[in-house]
This record gives structure tokens, sequence and C-alpha cells, in this order.
């Protein structure tokens, strides 16, 4: 496959913290990545392995020290994180991010709604989409749509994770990136939400790029798997490859 294929790439990443200080660090250290549409690709390493710095240089909220960043073909290196909203959505760890805690439930979709858009926000444009909020929200399973006049402060950390992925994803994303964004939930409410994000991704084919710690996890769901290492990526596995991997072997590159 050519690059021209690729739906994002990067090529020959690094990123440094705390240039030209005593502090300085080289984090990511030469990622050359291909990520195609359609993949839906877990992210797997150590703490401290590079797998957040790489998404927010995906997202643009890190620049790299060196290397390019390509979309489509264009590079968009020098692209801030605003003009990349356009087309990447991302879902973090904490609750709190992602969604207006005093805005309702439907008020917070409708800025997802309007994501990317400079219109002005009209919130009197709410009722007409109201409908096609409840059916986005009835879809993730967690009883949100019987909530919509809530304010999101109320709702629980579950519903509350579940409300950001609809947002992340109301508007068909080009590129879904998941930092993490079951661990901060109770284990059956992780896996109701993680089977949830599995079927979405599947039924609207999202290219998404989701890190866990969790090697079942990485077993169970996308078709590709990478493990990072140092700011490094040590192994791309993908299609039959991924599917036949077991617990032991990865739990090889962790011992
Ligand atoms: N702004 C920063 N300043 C200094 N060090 C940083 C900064 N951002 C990241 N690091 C360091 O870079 C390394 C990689 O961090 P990163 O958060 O990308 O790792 P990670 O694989 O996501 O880890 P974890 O699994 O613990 O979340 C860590 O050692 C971290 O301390």
């Amino acid at each position: 496959m050519t690059s021209e294929a690729a739906l994002i790439k990067l090529e020959n990443i690094e990123t440094t913290v705390n240039p030209g200080t005593a502090d300085e660090a080289k984090i990511l250290k030469g990622i050359n990545l291909e990520i195609r549409e359609g993949d839906f690709i877990c992210l797997l390493g150590g703490n401290g392995a590079g797998k957040s710095t790489l998404l927010n240089v995906l997202a643009g909220e890190v620049s790299p020290s060196k290397g390019k960043i390509f979309y489509k073909g264009k590079d968009i290196s020098k692209e801030s994180e605003e003009k990349r909203s356009r087309f990447i959505a991302r879902v973090f760890q904490d609750p709190k991010l992602g969604t207006a805690p005093r805005m309702t439930v439907a008020e917070n979709l409708l800025l997802a709604a309007k994501r990317g858009e400079r219109r002005p926000l009209k919130l009197r444009k709410l009722k007409a989409q109201r409908a096609a909020f409840a059916k986005a929200l009835a879809a993730i399973n967690n009883g949100l749509e019987d909530k919509m006049d809530v304010a999101v402060d109320q709702l629980s950390g579950g519903q509350r994770q579940a409300l950001s992925f609809v947002m992340a994803t109301y508007k068909r994303p080009d590129l879904l990136l998941l930092d993490e964004h079951t661990a901060a939930l109770d284990p059956r409410s992780s896996r109701k939400l993680l089977e949830a994000t599995d079927a979405s991704i599947r039924q609207e084919q999202i290219t998404a790029v989701m890190i866990t710690h969790h090697m079942e996890d990485a077993l169970k769901y996308g078709n590709r798997l990478l493990v990072l290492e140092d700011g490094q990526v040590i192994r791309d596995f993908r299609g039959a490859a991924k599917a036949k991997l077991t617990l032991n072997d990865l739990a090889k590159f962790f011992e």
C-alpha cells in the first residue's frame, strides 16, 4: 500500500520536553506509522512509554521536535489542535474533560453537533435535533436518552464518559483518539462502555486509536495492536497476526 492511501502518516516523529534545559528529554524517538482508513488500533505499552504523547502529537497538542505528520497526503505538522479538531475527536480518561458540566446533556450534544463549524451556537436549534440526539444516546445503552435535560455534573462518571464518547462521534470524525477512556470507571461500567465503543466504531467504520493498559482488551478489540516501548513502536500486529496473538505472547513485552 502506498503512503497516499494512508489516512494519517507519521514520519520519523520525535518529541522533546524541557528543551535547552538540564531536564531536556526525548520522549518519542522516531515514530514511523501509517494509520489506514478503517484501522482500529489498540496502543499498548508500559507507564511512560509515550502513548499519551503520541496521541497528543496526533491531536496537535504537542508539536514534534522532528518529523512530519500527513493527513490524506497533506503535511499538517504545523496545523493547530483547533484546526485538526475538524477531523480528529478525542475522549480522555478523566470524565470531567470533554463535557461542559453546567450544560444539559442535550446542550452538550448541540455543541458536539456544531464541532468544526464557524457559525455561532443557537440553542433554539435544540428542539429540532432532540430526536436525533435521543437516538444517538440510546445507542450507547446507558439510559442517557432519559436524561437529556439533566446538567452533566449530575451524571455518574460512567454516564459522563458515555456522553463524551457520543459527543466525540456524533459528527463522525476521520480519526478518533481514545486515551484510556474507560480507565476511571468501575469494572462493569468500563466493560459496558468498551463494548459500546467497539460496536460504534465497527458500525460507523471509524478509524480509531485506543490506549489501553489491559492486554485482554488489546487482544479483543481492533484490527491492529501496537506495542510502544521507550518512545518507539516495537511491534505492529495486524489482521491475522493480531487475531492469533495470545496473552502469553503479549506478556513477554512486559516482563
Ligand atoms: N510535559 C512534560 N514534561 C516532562 N515530561 C513529560 C511531559 N510529558 C510527558 N513527559 C514524560 O514523557 C514520558 C512519556 O509520557 P506519556 O504520558 O506519553 O506516557 P504513557 O505511555 O502515556 O504513560 P502512562 O501509561 O503512564 O500514561 C513520561 O516519562 C513522562 O513523564
